[in-house]
């Protein structure tokens, strides 16, 4: 098991808004986690991430836990969850974003040994030359790669929103942690969003996606989770969980096509 949540729980004064959460991510998968709003699923993810620190439980990378850690201590290990609306330098290019990513992110934060793991020992040559290929390769595989010289700024939204992904992508992650990736996202927008995740999965990434487009995580996710007032109230193959009585319930309000 790559990752392994036990008994993870996040209370916010008298508001446990993660309750007794367990279960298991493999690698190559793709998870999905559904639930209504407020039900806990970003608060789930934040969790994984570091970004918060959980009240009780557990979250076991490789056989170590790693709930204590920092956000950047986490992505070092390769976890990196984006975020649901990237926060971007609208004057600033698609390259320059990536570029702060890659600086930021993977220089500064994880600094020079892990680099060294993620470039290859080829990198003492030309390090900006190394960055740049990582850089364009993670452009292209997020279909951006045209856009690489346009101002943020001018990118649509599904266009940033894919910048937040190749931004995390960058990092190099062993697994990515999507906060609503499709959210806001037109059909062709979507499709393009399902083409570039299939590929990122190609590509090694193990990919962990919370997300209300039941139609884009129903096709995509292998299995999937679904909280209900911070708790698990199915979980199994992605159709099954969308099928379940009390998810229909709690969350579609109302049997799906
Ligand atoms: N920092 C915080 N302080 C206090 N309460 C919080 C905080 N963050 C989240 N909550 C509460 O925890 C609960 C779970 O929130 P969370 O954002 O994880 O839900 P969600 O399932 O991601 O919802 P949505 O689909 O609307 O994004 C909600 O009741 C929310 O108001």
């Amino acid at each position: 098991m790559l990752l392994n949540i036990k008994n993870l729980t996040k209370r916010f004064g008298g508001l446990t808004a993660v309750s007794k959460v367990t279960f298991g991510i493999e690698r190559g998968e793709i998870i999905g986690i559904f639930g209504p709003n407020g039900s806990g699923k970003t608060t789930t993810l934040s969790l994984i991430a570091g970004i918060l620190k959980p009240s009780s439980g557990e979250i076991i990378w490789k056989d170590h836990d790693i709930s204590a850690l920092t956000p950047f201590q986490v992505a070092q290990q390769g976890l990196v969850k984006t975020f649901q609306n990237p926060q971007l330098f609208p004057e600033l290019t698609v390259a320059e974003h990536m570029r702060i990513a890659c600086h930021l992110h993977v220089k500064r934060a994880l600094g020079v040994g892990r680099l060294r793991t993620l470039f290859g020992k080829s990198m003492t040559g030309d390090l900006e030359n190394t960055l740049t290929r990582k850089i364009d390769q993670m452009l292209e595989l997020c279909r951006l790669y045209k856009h690489r010289n346009d101002e943020a700024g001018a990118l649509s939204y599904g266009g940033e929103k894919m910048l937040g992904v190749a931004m995390g992508m960058v990092c190099d992650p062993e697994l990515l942690l999507l906060d609503e990736p499709a959210s806001g996202l037109g059909h062709d927008e979507i499709s393009n969003l399902d083409a570039v995740l299939r590929d990122l999965r190609t590509h090694g990434v193990t990919l962990c996606i919370i997300d209300h487009k039941v139609g884009f995580l129903g096709r995509l996710a292998d299995r999937s989770i679904a909280l209900h007032h911070g708790a698990i109230i199915a979980s199994g193959t992605t159709a099954d969980v969308l099928a379940n009585d009390a998810v229909v319930t709690a969350y579609l309000g109302k049997k799906h096509a």
